[in-house]
């Protein structure tokens, strides 16, 4: 992989003719295949509601612990401070962060939403919308580039488990463990991420050579990677890339971010793509419901 990440523009599969959008998708599956991540514009989340989006998440942290707290116990809304952690890690994350899914969601996950700052849900309501709809678009690339039915995550994704964190990294404490980070190495969990460019430095993608890269994406660019979700159904085609969030080089001040994670309703067989089998060794199918409960677990957001 070359030593950027690879970028591409959105509006050539929105607005192009057949053999743009053919194209986008070709380059789109290629360049996950090659790195995993890409940075991207000509989406639909317009800069105005991401600068809106961080003015509201910070006025949000910066309430009250006590406050915050009242919407905490659920995967949505609030998990406080020190709670979720890399998989096999030992040691908490440095951040805290609030939880947004699909309102019109069947089951017990539901969303929840703050009285103060007043807008919030609006506010947020609209950027899970846009980044709703670009992660559509992109699954819809993603299958054609894949050579499966258009259709297939259409028919598997909308009104799932998808999820719009708000996180906040505060300054890095005194006391924090010697061994804690921001986002300790991992994976994510789900099919695609969406990740609204996070105000300040810290990114960072561990490339196919072995070296930690800093992702420097322009504001208003997306970036987007695969996760495990689809590592698996692509028998490992679109691989997860490691990544992490380091603590700050400079002033210790808060990081702002916000990552869409895209994922499958819970009935949703995670089974091996027709195009992507083959190898005869592809992973066992599992519904999405139990992958998730499973990875929950693993991180410490569920007992
Ligand atoms: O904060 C970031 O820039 C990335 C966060 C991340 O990787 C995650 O939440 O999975
Ligand atoms: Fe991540």
């Amino acid at each position: 992989m070359a030593e950027t990440i690879p970028h591409l523009d959105l509006a050539d599969f929105t607005s192009g003719d057949e053999k743009a959008r053919r194209d986008f998708a070709t380059r789109l599956v290629g360049a996950l295949e090659q790195c995993g991540f890409i940075t991207l514009e000509g989406h639909a989340v317009d800069a105005a509601l991401i600068a809106r989006s961080y003015e509201m998440a910070e006025a949000f942290f910066n309430l009250p612990e006590a406050e915050k707290r009242t919407y905490a116990g659920g995967l949505r809304g609030y998990t406080p401070f020190g709670r979720e952690h890399a998989k096999d890690m030992t040691v908490p994350d440095l951040k805290e962060f609030w939880q947004i899914g699909y309102e019109a969601h069947a089951g017990a996950d539901q969303n929840v939403w703050p009285d103060r700052p007043v807008d919030f849900r609006e506010v947020f309501g609209a950027l899970f919308e846009a980044l709703e709809s670009t992660g559509r678009q992109l699954l819809s690339a993603i299958a054609i580039g894949l050579e499966i039915e258009p259709e297939y995550f259409e028919d598997r994704v909308p009104d799932g488990t998808s999820l719009l964190r708000l996180i906040h990294y505060p300054p890095v404490p005194e006391n924090a463990d010697p061994k804690s980070v921001r986002a300790a190495a991992h994976e994510d969990i789900n099919l695609i991420t969406l990740l609204v460019a996070a105000q300040g430095a810290g990114l960072e993608i561990f490339t196919r050579e072995g070296k930690w890269l800093p992702v420097n994406n322009q504001p208003a660019h997306l970036v987007v990677d695969t996760g495990d979700m689809m590592a698996r159904i692509t028998n490992g085609r679109l691989s997860a890339t490691t990544h992490r969030v380091v603590n700050p080089a400079g002033p210790n001040v808060s990081r702002y971010s916000m990552p869409f994670f895209v994922q499958p309703r819970e009935d949703v067989m995670l089974e091996c793509l027709t195009s992507c089998g083959g190898s005869g060794d592809s992973p066992e199918p599992l519904t999405t419901g139990d992958f998730l409960n499973q990875r929950l677990v693993e991180i410490g957001l569920k007992k």
